[in-house]
């Protein structure tokens, strides 16, 4: 039976067929024992976690102390490490744990290098019983003391209850918080009510490079009985919790400019060179107005338009343009209202410029004229965009800007991730379970709402496995994911642990559905 045909039919567990036979008082009576007792078994969940709060900080220490950074390959010991300690800790839970061998990646400059292993892990074998699958990852964003940070970013700080490191939110709270939520249950002799698979990997921040391929081999094994995913990898847009039912997708390019064979005097050569430096900001400044529209011909005409349903949701959530200004130190915006200024940070594609390898960026007054630059900049893309064809679409772009510049530099522009948005419906009855243990937890309704970065592996999750993802964010708004002082609240963190081990409870009354 389809979730629209479960829909139909009442969406949770309805007990219809025992009510046909049983008389109302009675029923009543059993379905109130049952309510209470889970409500018994919630507050205990939620007393132990509470008890435990200062075990799950110290975990989080141990865990942001590493300094798992899968951008920097001198950094790729760590990243070892770091998979090797969250399959420990798994194990230690008495899991069914494996670390999975993705094989190696190539680095630009032709050498090969091991990927961290992935850790799956399994809770429960019951049949009768629902399977979820957990996706998270332990590697983290670079950060440096010297970037700004207020204190070491390495060495998880608490102040004034927020608790300060790199992946503190991004991602390795929320990792734990769901690692939590299983060690409460096992701690309290609870039975735990789905069976709960973890697929934690270690390359996301770079695009999640050897994933794909290992959820594709272990379709039919490790994941053939999985009934729902669960991703927690993203933040609120307020306050108030969320749920969230859609993300961008992300094409990252380097676009190389190589000139003189080495470095150049700027006294002794300029006027004589023509600078690759000079090239190469005149086609970046080819890609994206002041305004924001980009430039690059198709991109726009494949982006889904937005519907009035669409419209109107954006009108109805609660997001203070005030505090985003705050938040993010601006005056101006691009948008000065609330739907436009949503809608551009979650469904229409962006252009982002990173940063140039190769310029000089030290302080002081260097006067040189580099020989070869590398910029690196993304485009966030969205419904209806492929990213072969943005691939395509910037490529064949820049060299015909370039072509016009007669510059004798050579260009060359490489896409070194491509990651698909991907899009649920916030109708399913997987967002009503998560509704519900929102509301247990934190008496509220949650927004729907969806995430302006990109999960890469959420579509192949989508597309391989054919089952439904729910995102159950529990990073804050202000949590400074990617940046200076990321941080996650104690408040997020040990609530949205209770979040959790109330989503488990709230998934197992759904009944088995695919997509
Ligand atoms: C949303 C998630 N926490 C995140 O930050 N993901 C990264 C993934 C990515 C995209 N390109 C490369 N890595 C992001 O959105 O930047």
């Amino acid at each position: 039976m389809s979730w629209q045909q479960h829909k139909a039919r009442g969406e949770r567990h309805t007990h219809t067929s025992s009510r046909d036979k049983m008389n109302v008082p009675v029923l009543s009576s059993i379905l109130l024992l049952i309510s209470t007792a889970h409500a018994f078994q919630y507050t205990e969940l939620a007393q132990y976690i509470d008890s435990h709060q200062e075990e799950y900080v110290e975990a989080l220490r141990d865990w942001v102390a590493i300094e798992s950074d899968s951008s920097n390959v001198l950094k790729r010991a760590e990243l070892h490490r770091m998979m090797d300690m969250t399959a420990q800790k798994l194990r230690l839970m008495g899991g069914t744990v494996e670390l999975v061998d993705i094989g190696e990646q190539e680095l630009p400059d032709g050498q090969m290098l091991a990927l961290p292993k992935v850790v799956t892990a399994q809770f429960g074998n019951d049949s009768n019983k629902l399977t979820v699958c957990v996706y998270g990852h332990v590697d983290v964003q670079p950060a440096k003391l010297e970037d700004g940070w207020a204190t070491d970013p390495y060495n998880l700080t608490d102040i004034n209850g927020n608790l300060y490191g790199r992946g503190a939110s991004d991602n390795k709270a929320p990792v734990l918080a769901w690692i939590h939520a299983v060690e409460a249950y096992q701690a309290l002799n609870m039975e735990l009510p789905v069976n709960v698979k973890f697929v934690i990997e270690g390359m996301e921040e770079t695009g999640s490079n050897g994933l794909d391929a290992m959820i594709v081999a272990q379709r039919d094994t490790f994941f053939s009985d999985v009934d729902y995913i669960i991703i927690s990898d993203c933040g609120w847009l307020s306050r108030r919790p969320a749920l969230t039912y859609g993300t961008r997708g992300n094409c990252y390019f380097f676009a190389e400019v190589e000139g003189p064979k080495q470095d150049l005097h700027s006294g002794v050569y300029g006027g004589s060179v023509i600078e690759p430096m000079t090239d190469l900001i005149g086609i970046l400044d080819t890609l994206i107005s002041p305004s924001g529209t980009i430039l690059i011909p198709g991109i726009r005409e494949a982006v889904a338009p937005l519907s009035d349903d669409e419209w109107k949701m954006y009108q109805d959530i609660q997001f203070d343009i005030e505090n985003h200004k705050n938040k993010t130190g601006v005056n101006q915006l691009m948008y000065n209202n609330k739907v436009d200024l949503l809608a551009h940070m979650w469904r229409y594609p962006t252009v982002s410029i990173h940063g140039i390898e190769g310029a000089f960026s030290d302080p002081g007054t260097k006067t040189v004229i580099p020989a070869k630059v590398t910029a690196k900049f993304s485009i966030r893309q969205v419904p209806n965009m492929d990213p072969a064809m943005v691939k395509k679409q910037v490529t064949d772009y820049l060299h015909s800007v370039f072509a016009k510049r007669k510059s004798p530099n050579k260009l060359k522009v490489t896409m070194v991730i491509g990651a698909k948005p991907w899009l649920a419906d916030p109708q399913h009855p997987l967002y009503e379970a998560g509704k519900a243990a929102v509301n247990r937890v934190f008496k509220t309704d949650p927004d729907l709402i969806r995430e302006g970065g990109t999960i890469p592996i959420a579509r192949t999750f989508q597309d391989v496995t054919r089952k439904s993802i729910i995102m159950m964010p529990i990073g804050g708004f202000d949590d400074g994911m990617h940046s200076q002082n990321e941080k996650i609240s104690r408040y997020n963190y040990i609530e949205g642990t209770k979040l959790f081990v109330s989503f488990l409870y709230e998934v197992s009354q759904l009944k088995k559905t695919s997509v």
